[in-house]
């Protein structure tokens, strides 16, 4: 029993990793699934894609490592957060796509929420904002667009559930209904105060009760998987969102450590220990995680757009992978006063606006691919240094270091424009697959074979970035940036 399995359900790809006790990468699996745009704003995944890419590469992680099942001593689950399925209980079919967090379908339903006065209530019980982002309205718009599901529901045959519990449902055979608070604090419907899903939020969203996952906590029992899927059953003991597995992956354990993780989007959570610190700058109060049924809480600024963007640019032809974007935007010395913001899918924290979009400001004669190249990654950097700047006011606990992972943090001019336009020190550390540690060290914990200082000792630096501009130009770029931002915010009202 010398291994822990950590599957990272993400928004782009599922990943499988198998480590050891100590948190050592021992082997690897990856599969890419579809992204469906059926129109603008809308995002959407196929829950069988999701089930088999995430089946195939933990089967795939196995095999590199030539490990069976039986020496694995459990599973821990993390997964991209808020997106939300339904799916029939009787047969396991699903009732309709996933409808991803990107998703903006439900802004109308949102600002008519809004518009009765309601957003201060739901904030207060559930620390979020009335955006599409949250699983509650997409919840909504499920129940009344797809036809017989509101009556299906009401009689307990049609089961709701984010990522994880789609996953743990998949696993078990259908056996087990169940989520934890990471993920349950994402849907609007959840308080988070008392760890229980809230009636009277039930009862705005009109969601039947009969259709919810029981919460079990972050290092709870979620079952076994089905011998058949890797050849003998494995315990299911950790389960928690991407974000919050990143967290407690980069050992951000006590009050006043965070992290930000830079995949699909950016997320920057600070740990804020026993306290939920409510927000009055757009930043979001969530649940770290849940030990032995004991909160921890977090301050989160959600960043829709991180290396999508980088993305956009492979989609439009301005560069062909992701990773030559470093050599390319390395070729200026700077944007040469272009500003990209990267609104692609409205703007999150700490705007919080549906209809904002995507907008390039500032292009001249000279402008060339490098300019837009590095006006991509700095739009990315604003974003998190502007939620960095809203986080150190309102938990007075100013960040001295910020611990960084995912796909775009391996890019080292990034994570230096990053330092740069935070003023701070920016720290990447060995392993940056923090949010597949973070699952596997909870699933050990849960286990009983960790404890979370185990945790701390599988951190180590790799290298820390410095901030160097000197900072009237960091004050200078900054007003252009918020000039560049108050354009593009509410564009697509209109439409
Ligand atoms: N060298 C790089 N520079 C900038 N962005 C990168 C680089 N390598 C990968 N990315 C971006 O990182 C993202 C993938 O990160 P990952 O953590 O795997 O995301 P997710 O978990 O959201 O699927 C992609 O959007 C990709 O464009
Ligand atoms: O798939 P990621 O890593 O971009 O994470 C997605 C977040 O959980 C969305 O809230």
């Amino acid at each position: 029993m010398r291994y822990l399995l950590a599957l990272d359900q993400g928004t782009t790809s599922s990943r499988a990793i198998l480590f050891t006790l100590q948190g050592e990468v021992v082997a690897v699996g990856r599969r890419a699934f579809r992204q469906l745009y059926p129109r603008p704003g809308l995002v959407e995944h196929d829950p069988w894609e999701i089930w088999e890419s995430q089946l195939l590469a933990a089967q795939e992680a196995l095999k590199a490592a030539g490990v069976g099942a039986e020496e694995v001593l459990a599973l821990g689950l993390t997964n991209q957060r808020e997106t939300t399925l339904v799916w029939d209980r009787a047969t396991g079919r699903p009732l309709y796509n996933a409808i991803v967090w990107q998703d903006r379908r439900t802004a109308p339903l949102c600002e008519a929420f809004k518009e009765k006065g309601l957003e201060p209530l739901f904030r207060e019980r559930t620390g979020l904002l009335l955006d599409p982002y949250f699983s509650g309205t997409k919840l909504l718009w499920l129940l009344e667009n797809v036809p017989g599901l509101r009556a299906q529901a009401e009689r307990g045959e049609a089961l709701f559930g984010t990522v994880d519990t789609w996953l743990i449902w998949s696993l078990t055979g259908g056996k087990v209904h169940a989520t934890d608070p990471t993920n349950a604090s994402r849907t609007l419907l959840f308080r988070l105060d008392r760890l229980e899903w809230d009636g009277e939020l039930l009862d705005l969203l009109k969601v039947p009760r009969a259709m919810l996952p029981e919460v079990r906590p972050s290092d709870g029992d979620f079952g076994e998987t089905l011998p058949e899927l890797f050849g003998a059953s494995i315990p299911i003991r950790g389960v928690l969102g991407d974000q919050q597995a990143a967290l407690f992956g980069q050992a951000a354990l006590l009050a006043g450590e965070g992290k930000c993780t830079y995949g699909t989007g950016a997320f920057l959570l600070l740990n804020t220990g026993e306290r939920a610190i409510p927000s009055r700058k757009g930043l979001l109060t969530t649940v770290a995680w849940s030990l032995g049924g004991k909160a921890t809480y977090a301050l989160e600024g959600s960043v829709f757009v991180a290396g999508a963007a980088v993305g956009w640019l492979k989609e439009v032809g301005l560069i062909a992978e992701s990773r030559e974007v470093e050599a390319l935007a390395r070729s200026v010395e700077d944007a040469g006063g272009v500003y990209l913001v990267p609104a692609f899918t409205g703007l999150g924290a700490p705007y919080w606006d549906p209809y904002a979009r995507g907008a390039i400001l500032g292009l001249t004669r000279g402008t060339t691919r490098a300019h837009l190249a590095r006006a991509a990654l700095e739009g990315v950097a604003f974003l998190v240094a502007d939620v960095a700047e809203a986080m150190a006011e309102e938990a007075g606990l100013p960040l001295e270091e910020l611990r960084v992972d995912g796909g775009m943090a391996e890019n080292d001019l990034f994570l230096q424009i990053q330092a740069d336009l935070l003023g701070r020190a920016v720290a990447r550390p060995r392993v940056t697959e923090t949010t597949a540690l973070g699952a596997a060290l909870m699933a050990g914990v849960g286990a009983g074979a960790l404890d979370p200082e185990g945790v701390r000792r599988a951190w180590s630096l790799e290298a820390r970035f410095l901030p160097q501009m000197p900072e009237d130009r960091r004050q200078a770029l900054r007003r252009g940036w918020q000039r560049a931002v108050g354009r593009a915010l509410g564009f697509a009202r209109e439409t």
